[in-house]
C-alpha cells in the first residue's frame, strides 16, 4: 500500500532536514546565470538546481508560474523537472495554488495528483478560496494516491492579511481548523499541510490560528529574499518545528549558475535551519550568501 504523504515526508525531512529549494526560473536570474529567457534555459537552469541540492534538502518547490509564462514548451519543461526531482530521490511540492469549484477541481486533481499524469507531483499548493470543501476531490485523490496538499492559511506576503485575518474567528483560523479535522489522527503528521508565512509578525497563536494543535506540517515560506531568517522561523512555529518544511528559492537560487555554489548555499541554509530549529542536519555556523531582494 503507498504511504500517505505525511509519512513521506517526515522520512524526507528527518534524512535531509527542513530545507526545501524553490525552483523559481526568473528572469533576472536566468539572465544573471547567462542563460537565455526561453524554455531550454529553464530546462537547463532547473536541471542544473536539481543537480546541485539533491542530497541536501528534503524537497524541492517548482514554482509553475515561471514554466507556464513560457506556454507548452514551459509545461514541458516542467514535466522534465518534475521526474528529474523523482529521479534524483527528491521529494517535490508543485507550488501551483490551484482552487475552483469541486467539479473543476476534480480536473485540477487528476493534472497534478493523478497516478501517471506527467505534471503529477508529490504535492501542491492549493488556494481555499472558494470554500474549503472545493478542495474536496483533491483532497480524496491526494489520499488516494499517497500524494498531498497544501492550503494557503496566513500567506507570507503582507497583503494577504486583508483577507486572512477577518472575521472572528478568522479566515485563517477557519482554514486551519478544517485541515486540524481532515488530518486528526493521522501519524507521524497529516497529508494535508498549510502554507504559513515565516515572516509573519506575530507567532499564529497570537493572531487566533492554533497552528501547534493542528498536527499538519507547514509550508514556511518567506526566507531569505523576504526577508525572514531561520530564527524567524523558529520563533514563529515554536512548539512544531519539527513539522517545517521551509522553502527558500532566491536565497538559494543567488548563488548560481556555479554548482557547487549552489551546493554550498543549500548546505549553509541547511545548517542554519539546523541549528535555529533544533538538531537536524546540515553544516552549521556557515554564513549565509548575500540575497537579492
Ligand atoms: O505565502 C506564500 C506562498 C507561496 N510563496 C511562493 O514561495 C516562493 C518564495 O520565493 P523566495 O524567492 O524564497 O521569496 C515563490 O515561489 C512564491 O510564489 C510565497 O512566497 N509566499
Amino acid at each position: 500500500m503507498t504511504q500517505h504523504f505525511g509519512t513521506r515526508l517526515a522520512a524526507a525531512m528527518a534524512a535531509a532536514g527542513p530545507l526545501c529549494v524553490g525552483i523559481d526560473p526568473h528572469a533576472h536570474l536566468l539572465a544573471s546565470w547567462g542563460l537565455p529567457d526561453t524554455p531550454e534555459g529553464v530546462r537547463r537552469f532547473s536541471l542544473t538546481v536539481l543537480d546541485a541540492v539533491a542530497g541536501h534538502c528534503a524537497a524541492v518547490k517548482p514554482q509553475a508560474a515561471f514554466y507556464e509564462r513560457h506556454g507548452a514548451a514551459g509545461l514541458a519543461v516542467l514535466e522534465e523537472t518534475l521526474a528529474a526531482a523523482r529521479e534524483r530521490g527528491l521529494l517535490t511540492v508543485l507550488d501551483v495554488k490551484r482552487g475552483d469549484i469541486g467539479s473543476t477541481m476534480g480536473a485540477y486533481a487528476e493534472a497534478y495528483l493523478g497516478e501517471g499524469r506527467p505534471l503529477a507531483a508529490d504535492s501542491i499548493t492549493v488556494s481555499p478560496y472558494l470554500g474549503y470543501g472545493s478542495l474536496r476531490p483533491a483532497l480524496d485523490l491526494a489520499r488516494r494516491t499517497g500524494r498531498g496538499l497544501w492550503v494557503l492559511g496566513l500567506t507570507s506576503n503582507p497583503e494577504g492579511r486583508d483577507v486572512q485575518l477577518v472575521g472572528e474567528p478568522t479566515v485563517a483560523a477557519r482554514v486551519v481548523a478544517a485541515v486540524a479535522e481532515d488530518v486528526r489522527g493521522m501519524a507521524p503528521f497529516g497529508d494535508v499541510g498549510l502554507v504559513v508565512g515565516a515572516t509573519l509578525p506575530r507567532p499564529p497563536e497570537e493572531m487566533g490560528v492554533d497552528l501547534v494543535g493542528c498536527g499538519a506540517p507547514v509550508l514556511a515560506p518567506g526566507v531569505g529574499a523576504q526577508g525572514a531568517g531561520p530564527q524567524d522561523v523558529a520563533r514563529t512555529f515554536a512548539g512544531m518545528t519539527e513539522r517545517v518544511l521551509v522553502p527558500i528559492s532566491r536565497g538559494v537560487l543567488a548563488a548560481g549558475p556555479d554548482q557547487d555554489a549552489l551546493t554550498e548555499s543549500a548546505r549553509r541554509w541547511s545548517g542554519e535551519l539546523a541549528e535555529a530549529l533544533g538538531g537536524r542536519p546540515g553544516p552549521p555556523g556557515l554564513a549565509r550568501p548575500t540575497v537579492t531582494r
